[in-house]
């Protein structure tokens, strides 16, 4: 081993050692800390946490050491929830000291942190984003974007009528032109819009900043030079930036030019700088504006194409569930018309059909991270403070939100994907309803601001591709019907791998409907 590199080694150990000491120190008068797998002397559970798919490795230490887990990672405190109950018990009840986030330097160094607000730490900026999230997002706003949503819908069948195959990209080019329109009022291109490129790459930036990098229990390593071997962290920083930057400044420059010239259509942003320009006491500073908008683009752009590629999967699956669905969706709404929201409250197994989407495959199965601002016990266990930027000791609480949706106790087969759960039935009491669960914990303005908004996504997605397509398994070369795994990427917000499927639109009169209601829309 070349001479520095021992040196560097040594330097590591003699830190951990001193984080590890001030921890005990600190914590030694405390109750113990929750239970967790043993790990090793200084460098602690970093061996056990798997590189794929942590959630399972967490569910499993939950039938162990019980709800609730601690680990140990050079000294830094990580805590999973595996209960519905802790869950509400922390983040809900407790939420004042756990509205903050743990300290990431990954999405510092990449610029995150400087304008995302959910990996910010609490405080103002926080505090007035959500008001203005609220402004846009809440169950009376979203109303105002239903046109838009059945319309971009309308578009993405036409796209699937000619590209049957494309199911992948045209339902995740849905998620984007649809939040462009209402962010910045962008009508995206047809295809390959600038925009939505940009919001992939950032969103690929952003899902590989939450994996594990040492420089999160090791800030100090962000300062060593480029060439020292171990710092590759710094190039995936640096075009990380110019990606998290991209998405946060071009599309508002781009929107507030066109302002200028009078071609802008409405959007939260230019409602944001008209509000801004009078005075509105929320908005203190311009900044606050891209924000919003590129908050809200960020947070829609990857997740509902999840649930999408969910719904496609299981309709492969279970033919059946595919027969009753549509056989709703015909009796309501016509055998040879497009669903809209005002069939809504008649479809109710097609709403059960989107929350059992949700349920079966959650979107972010790890949440977001909280971090307690305070120490704090719970049932008996020492919850150390942790995240804020100045203590070598940062602990963060994430919820494994996979656990809850699989656990038997609470959802019965949990495996299975099973509709009729969340159908009404006499004498049954309804299941624990999954929009307390994915889309995160927290006081009612903490969870995803988004949440009326994807539902609403989720529900006209699924009910006109109900309408228009009879989906199924592909055929081998044999002719032999192909069932595809249930198989999902392990970042941060997942999607199902690409597997081979048949769309067939459901009749000729359908066809013509999904043409006349686009060029209506034109
Ligand atoms: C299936 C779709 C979605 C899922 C599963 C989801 C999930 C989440 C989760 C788990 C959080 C973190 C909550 C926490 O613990 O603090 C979050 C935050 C957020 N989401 Fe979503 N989300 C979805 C769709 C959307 C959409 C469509 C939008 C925008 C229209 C959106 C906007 C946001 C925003 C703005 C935040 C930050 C909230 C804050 O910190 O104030 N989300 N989302």
């Amino acid at each position: 081993m070349p001479s520095y590199l021992a040196d560097a080694a040594a330097v590591v150990c003699a830190l951990v050692c001193i984080k590890l000491l001030r921890s005990w120190s600190r914590n030694r008068n405390k109750p113990p800390l929750p239970p967790g797998p043993k790990g090793l002397p200084l460098i602690g559970n970093v061996l056990d946490m798997p590189e794929v798919e942590e959630w399972e490795a967490v569910r499993k230490w939950s039938e162990t050491y019980g709800p609730i887990i601690h680990l140990n990672i050079f000294g830094t405190s990580y805590i999973f929830l595996n209960s519905y109950e802790a869950a509400v018990e922390l983040f809900e009840k407790r939420g004042a000291k756990y509205s903050s986030r743990p300290r990431m330097v990954m999405m510092e160094l990449e610029g995150w942190s400087s304008w995302l607000p959910v990996v910010m730490s609490y405080g103002d900026m926080v505090r007035r984003s959500r008001q203005l999230f609220h402004r846009f997002l809440s169950p009376s706003a979203v109303g105002d974007y239903y046109e838009l949503q059945e319309q971009s819908t309308q578009r993405m069948l036409k796209r699937l009528l000619k590209n049957p195959d494309k199911y992948f990209e045209i339902s995740r080019y849905l998620a984007g032109e649809t939040i462009l329109m209402v962010t910045y009022g962008h009508k995206a291109a047809e295809k390959d819009d600038a925009l939505i490129l940009l919001a992939e790459k950032g969103m690929d930036s952003f899902a590989e900043a939450e994996g594990f990098f040492l420089v999160n229990a090791f800030p100090w390593l962000q300062y060593l030079p480029s060439w020292l071997p171990g710092t590759g962290f710094k190039k995936i920083a640096s075009n990380g930036y110019k990606r998290s930057m991209a998405m946060y400044q071009e599309p508002y420059q781009m929107t507030k030019k066109k302002i200028q010239e009078g071609t802008a259509m409405p959007s939260m942003t230019s409602k944001l700088l008209e509000a801004y320009q009078t005075n509105d006491p929320v908005i203190d500073n311009e900044s606050l504006i891209p924000t919003i908008s590129a908050t809200a683009y960020a947070g829609a752009s990857d997740t509902t194409v999840s649930t999408m590629l969910t719904f496609l999967l299981a309709m492969v699956l279970h033919p059946d569930i595919q027969r009753r669905a549509q056989d709703e969706v015909d009796r309501v709404v016509g055998r040879n018309n497009l669903p809209s929201f005002k069939d809504r409250p008649n479809l109710p197994y097609v709403e059960a059909v989107c929350k059992e989407c949700m349920r079966w495959q959650c979107v972010a199965p790890m949440g977001v991270a909280h971090s307690p601002d305070e120490d704090d016990e719970y049932n008996g266990y020492f919850i150390p403070a942790g995240a804020t930027y100045s203590t070598l000791n940062p602990s963060w609480s994430g919820q494994n939100e996979r656990a809850i949706t699989k656990d038997p106790k609470v959802y019965e087969d949990p495996d299975k994907f099973i509709p009729e759960r969340w159908l009404p039935t006499e004498g049954k009491e309804a299941p624990l309803d999954i929009d307390k669960i994915a889309f995160g914990f927290g006081r009612r303005q903490v969870i995803c601001s988004g949440m009326h908004f994807a539902n609403n996504s989720i529900f006209i997605g699924i009910a006109s591709l109900l309408s228009a397509f009879n989906i199924s398994k592909a055929l081998d070369e044999h002719g032999q019907p192909i069932t595809p795994k249930v198989e999902y990427t392990s970042q941060f917000i997942r999607h199902c791998k690409p597997f081979k499927y048949s769309l067939i639109p459901r009749s000729e009169e359908i066809v013509k409907a999904v043409h006349q209601a686009v060029d209506a829309a034109n």
